[in-house]
């Protein structure tokens, strides 16, 4: 499979699930290149450590911090090929402008993100990552007429 570059971001009430995903599937993660905000890395990576996989992670700032702004920045210049973003959708968080922007900036750069596990499942077990017939099409921002 090409190699990737991922993105993992985990609000604080959802960084057990991303550690749960992120230890199942370790072995294909090894396999390509993590990019996340701070704490998630930091966990991601000991996660990995303790089960004994090789990962390449780049940990950004901190979300509250900045670090979706860097990630989506990152989207922004086509360098995310894939995004996983748990959020906490139960609680504030002081940083939603840059949780909206983070979102905002996967569909106008049509990048993949799964705000799930289940969704996350599904895309990395996609076959399309490494079919060469497959063009992603952009999306449309045209007002769609009737003929
Ligand atoms: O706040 C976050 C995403 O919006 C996550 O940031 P941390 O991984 O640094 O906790």
């Amino acid at each position: 499979m090409k190699k990737l570059t991922i993105a993992l971001v985990a609000h604080d009430n959802r960084k057990a699930d991303m550690v749960e995903w992120a230890v199942h599937n370790a072995e294909f993660l090894s396999h390509h290149y993590i990019v996340c905000t701070g704490t998630t890395g930091g966990l991601v990576r000991q996660a990995m450590e303790e089960k004994g996989v090789q990962s390449e992670i780049t940990c950004m700032h901190s979300g509250p911090l900045g670090g979706d702004a860097e990630i989506a920045a990152m989207v922004v210049r086509k360098e995310i090929d894939l995004a996983v973003f748990l959020i906490d959708d139960l609680n504030p968080q002081p940083h939603e402008a840059d949780i909206q922007m983070l979102l905002r900036q996967c569909r106008v750069h049509n990048v993949p993100i799964a705000c799930n596990r289940y969704s996350a499942d599904l895309m990395i077990t996609s076959t399309l990552w490494d079919d060469d017939s497959y063009v992603p099409t952009e999306p449309k921002y045209v007002y769609f007429k009737r003929e």
